[in-house]
């Protein structure tokens, strides 16, 4: 459902390393429950604008409001504290831990940075139960307590959206999720994002363009820092200069 206040929305953000600008008066919304794709030709400033939102990289000039809330001067933390959550384009998780471990160790972090110390073993057993809850809604409950080395490569990249989701975002920014995951297992772990509840807006870079025009209900075009074109993915197709610069010129985006 969407409503009139965005759950993410940038505003002119703009950033130049020297002579070079990576983020050209960058303005995007992104509304409630969107499942929004962030395409365009390696170089063109897709991690970058993650990096902005994130606030991992400052803006130069711009702004930031989630969910209504301006967010431009708040540290990564502080923001990923209101919800906005990230996960990279490498694989960051413990190889000996199991998921369900590394999922309630992510919430009882949370809880702490709430400032709510836990305990004893009723909130464990509450953080526990919250760590399956997700390990189901991303379909990893029957390898929960299995080491993470041992799972899929795919099951991996899922495991990390679940630590993204203990953090309990409204924004969630994947930088190619599928980076690895074999070609045949993409469209599965696409299918679980798009799955994924509607009160979690999700915006994701990716590659491989028939995942894209599978999964993003919106397309954003990035091209030279800037943004080319933002529509739905019938219109994306058909733009001709969308197809100049990007589509026609290579499968690899
Ligand atoms: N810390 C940095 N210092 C200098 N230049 C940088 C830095 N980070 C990124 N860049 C440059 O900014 C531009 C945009 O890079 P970015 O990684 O955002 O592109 P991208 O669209 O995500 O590309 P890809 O699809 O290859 O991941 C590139 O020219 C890159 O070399």
């Amino acid at each position: 459902m969407e409503t009139q206040q965005p759950a993410l929305r940038t505003e002119a953000l703009c950033k130049s390393f020297g002579s070079l600008k990576v983020a050209r008066d960058v303005t995007i919304e992104l509304p409630r429950g969107a499942r929004h794709a962030l395409i365009g030709p390696n170089g063109a400033g897709k991690t970058t604008l993650i990096n902005l939102i994130t606030g991992e990289m400052r803006a130069d000039s711009g702004r930031i409001a989630l969910d209504g809330r301006d967010i431009t001067q708040d540290p990564t933390m502080a923001r990923v504290r209101y919800g906005l959550t990230r996960t990279f384009q490498i694989n960051t998780l413990f190889p000996d831990l199991a998921p369900i471990e590394a999922v309630t160790l992510a919430i009882c972090e949370r809880e702490r940075l709430a400032g709510q110390f836990w305990k004893g073993l009723t909130a464990h057993r509450e953080a526990i139960d919250e760590g399956f809850e997700i390990l189901r809604q991303l379909q990893l409950a029957e390898v929960a307590i299995r080491p993470t080395r041992t799972l899929p490569y795919g099951q991996q990249r899922l495991l990390e959206i679940a630590l993204a989701l203990a953090t309990r975002p409204k924004v969630l920014l994947l930088d190619e999720p599928a980076a690895g995951v074999p070609k045949g297992e993409s469209a599965a772990l696409f299918s679980v994002i798009a799955a994924l509840p509607d009160d979690i807006s999700v915006l994701f870079i990716e590659h491989d363009m028939d995942i894209v025009f599978s999964f993003a209900t919106r397309i954003i075009v990035m091209v030279s820092g800037g943004v080319l074109l933002e529509a739905e993915p019938a219109v994306v197709r058909s733009d001709p200069r969308v197809r100049e610069v990007y589509l026609g010129r290579a499968s690899h985006a």
